[in-house]
Order: structure tokens, then sequence, then C-alpha cells
């Protein structure tokens, strides 16, 4: 008999509720090694994120590793990415893979069994997405995602300063790419969406991106990862200006900021739970 597991979204918003809407991006960059007196090798890497988990376990939602921090020690990094995985699991932590894959849906569909398939060693609760070799590319992840209770986060409107080049051109009917990638996203969130779930699609959209966007995420559906709180310079004012009423449904994510404070678990843990305080509105 097939099981009925709970999406992506729903176990997202339950953890939200629970320890509150922030993202700890794992990113050990050489300077944060430095920072953690840790050499800049596999062994240095295993310490700083695996020590990242352990201190945030139980006090957020979910953690973001970046995976070409891993990928820059070859397989030995891969094998801690492994592990950073398995630990975040264990410990309850949601994880989101931020790897930014986007090819032909031949080979999307094999990045899905690599990070969307259950038993697969790489497997996270989600993944980001680039849809800019034609959205319709990622439909074989998409589907790979709904399927085994998984989630994507496909970028839409991104937090570096080259983006609107790209994001904001206009397109044949008329929107921008950002929105039509916003509405694409919003059709595959409607099921959950009418059984007012959160849905396993959610956008990456930056906390730098401009208040005056323009861009209409009411009907989105499900939640919105926003890099660019913290190190590069987005506020807890910018989110709320910047996301609205969709508020509640964003993930501000830092990586830097919070890393830059370790490697003292303590440290860490009053950092995430100040951030956590601030983005609640609690500012006591
Ligand atoms: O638009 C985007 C999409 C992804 N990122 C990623 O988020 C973190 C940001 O790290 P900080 O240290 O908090 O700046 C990093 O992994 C980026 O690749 C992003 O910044 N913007």
């Amino acid at each position: 008999m097939s099981q009925i597991r709970t999406g992506f979204g729903e176990r997202l918003r339950a953890a939200v509720q629970k320890h509150g809407q922030l993202c700890v991006g794992i990113d050990p960059h050489p300077g944060i090694l430095d920072r953690w007196q840790l050499p800049h090798d596999a062994y240095g890497l295993e310490r700083c994120a695996r020590g990242m988990v352990e201190a945030v376990a139980g006090r957020v939602a979910i953690v973001k590793p970046q995976s070409a921090f891993f990928e820059t020690y070859g397989s030995a990094g891969i094998a801690v990415l492994e592990r950073v995985l398995t630990d975040a699991r264990e410990a309850g932590v949601l994880t989101l893979l931020d790897a930014k894959r986007g090819d032909i849906g031949s080979t999307m569909d094999a990045y899905a069994a690599a990070y969307l398939a259950d038993g697969a060693p790489l497997a996270a609760d989600a993944i980001t997405l680039s849809p800019y070799l034609g959205f319709g590319s990622l439909d074989g992840a998409i589907a790979m995602a709904e399927q085994n209770g998984r989630g994507v986060y496909v970028l839409a409107a991104t937090s570096n300063p080259e983006a609107p080049q790209v994001q904001r051109a206009i397109t044949a009917d008329g929107r921008m790419i950002s929105q039509s990638i916003i509405d694409k996203v919003a059709a595959c969130n409607v099921d959950a969406v009418r059984a007012g779930e959160w849905g396993n699609v959610g956008i990456v959209f930056g906390a730098t991106v401009p208040a005056d966007h323009g861009l209409r995420l009411d009907d989105l559906g499900g939640s919105i990862l926003a890099p660019g709180f913290g190190a590069q310079g987005g506020t807890v004012d910018d989110l709320r200006a910047v996301f609205g009423t969709a508020y509640p449904q964003v993930l501000p994510s830092s990586s830097r900021a919070i890393l830059a404070v370790g490697p003292d678990p303590v440290t860490i843990r009053a950092a995430v739970e100040q951030t956590q305080r601030s983005l609640a509105g609690d500012t006591a």
C-alpha cells in the first residue's frame, strides 16, 4: 500500500511555525574557515559545516548548504555534503540544497534523481533550480519533487546586482521574465492553495531587490527563499518592504553573517535567536 506523505510545503510551514522563518545558510567560505581557525581542506569543511548543523539543530526550520563550497574539495567535499544532509535529517532540520541546477529536460531528470529521489546519497528536502533553459525544462524535476514530498525553489528575482539585465527583461506578452516565472510557479501550487496548504514549489527572490519591483506575489501559493539578508545588506525592514503581505511565506536566508560569529555554538545560537526575534518583529 502506498504511503501518503506530507508535502515539503506543509512540512516547512509546520517547521516555520515552530522555529521561525530564518533559513541558515551553510557556506564554508575560505574566510569563514580562517575565522574558525580551520584548514582549507575537507577536514576544515566538515568541522565547519557539521558544526553549524549541530549548533542550529532544534532552533531553525531549515538549513541551506551551498553546494559550491563542498564541490570545491572534490569527492571528499561531496562526502562531507552527504554527511551534512544526513546530520540535518537526523536532527529533524529541513534541508534546502542550493545547487541552482538547470539543464535540458532529460539531464534535469538526472539531477532530480540525484537530489530529489528517496535513498539518493545527496537527497535533500528541497533544491534550488534555474529556469533559464525554459521553465518547462524543470517539469520532470518538479514532478519528482511533488511525488516524493520534496520541494524546489525556482530563481525568479535573484539578489545579485547583475540580475535585472535578464530577469527584468520584458517577454512577448508584456510581463517581466521574473513575473512569468512567478506565475508559472503559482500555477504549480494551485491544488495546494485550494487545499489551504503551502505548495511544494517556491521561488528565490532576493532581499536586496528594490521594494518598488512591481512584481505580484499574491497568488504564489508557495514559500519564498530570500537570500541577500545579512552579509549582502538586506535588513528586516527591507524584507517587509519588498514582500509586503507575502512576508509570512518568506524564508530570509543568511549564511556569512551567522557563520562569522562561530565557531562557538553558544554565540551561533545567540545570533540565530536574535535574528529570529527581529524577523518576528520582537524588538525587545
Ligand atoms: O539570489 C540569490 C540566490 C542564491 N544566493 C545564495 O545565498 C547565499 C547567500 O550567502 P550570504 O553569505 O548570506 O550572502 C549564497 O549561497 C548564494 O549563492 C544568493 O545570494 N542570491
